[in-house]
């Protein structure tokens, strides 16, 4: 075992493998080895200085960078076109990547039946009193040629595998296309990008058949340093190895580039100080904010400019709904997967442009309203959006991300950064301000997001389950957090979860969403303490029984598939019996008794059970139990309880239940159909 040098164990590779690979690894350097032994090396700097090999050295690099600068000029549009879903993509890529494959002299052969003298073009450039066959140019567009693929196949690979997310963010920051271009999407794949140019030069530099079908040999014009090579190997073979060894030395240095990774190079020591040396903490930064903005609306903002109107369809993805937040409200989506709450967030926030209906802030139209229909574009609408993805940028420190927003509504740098150090102040990460937004914890990637987010000045705050990746202590301190600056900024809330202290901490009112359509809605407590929905009973802990309703207004009754009753009081609107149903028991409703000790009293609810699971809850337990027709219910006890009635797994008890505590009623199709907006609002 080695202390010193601790390593994650590996499975050892098999023999012949390794022969092989070792086998490979000579037949790959051996090649260099023996020209290393041809090279007279005292006399390189003398052979060099020769004229011919002078003018081939030169006329490489000069060709080289040129014709390298032309394929990053061309090649970085041709990828991001690549990279993107079009009918007849596919084809297009094959075609980028055919200049690699063909052999070069053919390549050559096709820019001269194209460029040459009685190309394709060549009659009307030679018109124009152009001549490009035969002359350096050609050996640019020659390198080019073969060159470039190589740049567009990795840029676009990285491109394709990318997570747009960074981009998404960037855009709800008010970020336009160019800047998304420039600060995000180029900075993500920069690698990509350095590894892309240096193979596009090192194929430049090594670049033969078809410069010489295309342009020929002419000394100081078109031979570049692989024709002078081949050309001297016969007469001057010391020039001609001096020449490849520099040849080498060349490639070696611009594959040696790449190799290094520049991105974890250490940053200069001062930029890791804190607070950073242009930005001086002032009272104002102390983190304490002044007790009347806790008020709502803020002293000097405008109260009426955060209501939220938003009504769509979008039938690709069977959503229509129908939801007004008054401002400064806060406003919960809940409902099962998706049902909708995802989309409701993105046609809000302005990613998703619905089919109908219309999107407004505080009155102000963002989307829709037919027929002088608008869209305003995310970023420009006031609308903050957190999902659950951070999305803080990683070749950013986290000062930067914060000032992203403010710099896109056109601050100067140093005015953005010093708002992002205050909003960096407010949710407690001042203190991470100069760390690259790489080196995050997922609590303080969501505190930055948060501070980002605010940096906008939204008058909306859109939460699409942004601490659902947290741990339990992260998740409270983020929920704090939202809370104490939804309150600071008087914010307008619309919030997606699953889970219900989001709800009871964050959510003045739920709506609940289920297969893209409002089932039900209200505030908080009401919606919590008496669920109507299956979904939100599901979340409370609540049991949902199936069945058929019987009885009547007085006493109804749901009838379970093995004929059990389950009495209850009905629920709103009451439905005519014989009608699928609903009972939701919550589990403080359900009483245990051994098998015959129920009979004490006169329950309306008896009900024979099979215990399926026992599962701690803090310090109670609760029971799982089957019904005789398999569905379940759910009981909570004491630890001593579990030991009185001899519970376990597989055993029979009685439950009770009061029918006072039970709400029937009638399945969500008829309860849904009131709540939902009709799925065509305009043509
Ligand atoms: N990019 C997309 N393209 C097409 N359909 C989509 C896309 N994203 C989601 N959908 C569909 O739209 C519907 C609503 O999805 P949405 O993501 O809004 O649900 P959700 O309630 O947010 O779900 P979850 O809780 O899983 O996040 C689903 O039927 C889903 O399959």
């Amino acid at each position: 075992m080695s202390a010193r040098h601790p390593r994650a164990a590996r499975s050892p590779l098999p023999a012949p493998v390794l022969l092989l690979g070792i086998l490979g690894a000579a037949a790959l350097t051996l090649p260099f080895v023996g020209l290393g032994t041809r090279v007279a090396w005292a006399d390189v700097p003398m052979l060099l200085a020769s004229g011919p090999a002078r003018a081939a050295l030169g006329l490489s690099l000069r060709t080289c960078v040129i014709a390298t600068a032309v394929s990053v000029l061309l090649g970085v549009p041709l990828a991001l076109l690549l990279a993107r879903q079009w009918p007849g993509v596919r084809v297009a890529r094959v075609l980028a990547v055919l200049p690699m494959t063909m052999p070069p002299v053919v390549a050559g052969i096709a820019l001269l039946s194209t460029l040459g003298k009685r190309g394709l073009l060549g009659p009307a450039l030679e018109a124009a009193g152009v001549q490009v066959s035969f002359t350096t140019t050609a050996v640019v567009i020659a390198q080019v040629f073969v060159s470039m693929p190589y740049l567009v196949v990795t840029l676009e690979a990285a491109l394709r595998s990318r997570d747009g997310q960074a981009e998404t963010v960037a855009r709800t920051l008010g970020a336009g296309p160019w800047t998304v271009l420039g600060r995000v999407t180029l900075p993500l794949v920069a690698p990509a990008l350095a590894r892309g140019t240096a193979l596009a030069l090192g194929r430049s530099l090594g670049e033969f058949g078809a410069t010489i079908a295309f342009a020929g040999s002419k000394e100081g014009v078109t031979r570049t340093m692989p024709l002078a090579i081949y050309l001297e190997r016969e007469n001057d073979t010391a020039t001609s190895l001096a020449l490849a060894v520099v040849l080498i030395a060349l490639s070696l240095v611009v594959v040696a580039a790449t190799s290094i990774p520049w991105h974890s190079l250490p940053l200069p020591r001062e930029n890791w100080c804190y607070p950073p040396r242009e930005l001086v903490l002032s009272p104002t930064r102390t983190g304490v904010i002044p007790h009347e903005n806790w008020c709502y609306p803020p002293r000097g903002q405008d109260a009426a400019g955060r209501s939220i109107h938003l009504s769509f369809t979008c039938a690709e993805r069977g959503v229509g709904l129908r939801l007004d937040v008054e401002a400064g409200r806060a406003v919960a989506l809940v409902g099962p997967n998706g049902s909708g709450k995802s989309t409701a967030c993105a046609v809000l926030a302005g990613l998703l442009d619905a089919e109908g209906g219309s999107v407004s802030v505080g009155g102000r139209l963002l989307d829709g309203g037919a027929p002088g229909s608008v869209f305003v574009p995310a970023g420009r609408r006031g609308v903050a959006l957190l999902s659950q993805a951070p999305g803080v940028f990683g070749h950013m420190s986290v000062l930067d991300n914060v000032a992203f927003g403010p710099r896109c509504r056109g601050l100067a740098r140093a005015a953005a950064r010093e708002r992002a150090l205050d909003e960096l102040v407010a949710v407690g990460a001042a203190h991470l301000a100069h760390r690259p937004g790489s080196q995050l914890s997922g609590g303080q990637a969501a505190r930055v997001a948060l501070a980002r987010a605010l940096a906008t000045d939204p008058a909306v705050l859109v939460l699409d389950e942004p601490m659902a990746a947290l741990d339990v202590t992260a998740r409270q301190d983020m929920r704090l957090l939202v809370a104490r600056r939804v309150a600071e900024e008087g914010l307008t809330l619309l919030l997606v979860t699953h889970d219900v202290l989001d709800l009871t901490a964050l959510a003045d009112e739920v709506v609940v969403l289920e297969s893209g359509r409002v089932v039900e809605s209200g505030p908080t407590a009401r919606v919590l303490a008496a669920p109507s929905s299956s979904f939100t009973a599901h979340l409370t802990g609540t049991s949902v029984l199936a069945g058929r309703l019987a009885g009547d207004a007085e006493a109804p009754v749901l009838v379970l598939a093995d004929g059990t009753r389950v009495a209850g009081r009905p629920g709103e609107p009451w439905e005519t019996p014989g009608g699928q149903g609903l009972a939701l028991v919550p589990p403080d409703a359900v009483a245990l008794y051994p098998v015959d000790g129920a009979a004490h009293g006169s329950p309306r609810n008896a009900l024979p059970v099979t215990v399926t699971a026992l599962e701690r809850a803090g310090a109670l337990v609760q029971v799982r139990l089957a019904l005789g027709d398999g569905q379940g219910l759910t009981a909570v006890v004491t630890a001593g309880a579990i030991a009185d009635l001899g519970l376990e797994p597989g055993g029979a008890a009685t439950c009770v239940v009061k029918a006072v505590q039970v709400r029937l009623l009638a399945s969500r199709g008829a309860l849904s159909s009131e709540a939902a907006v009709p799925r065509k609002e305009k043509s």
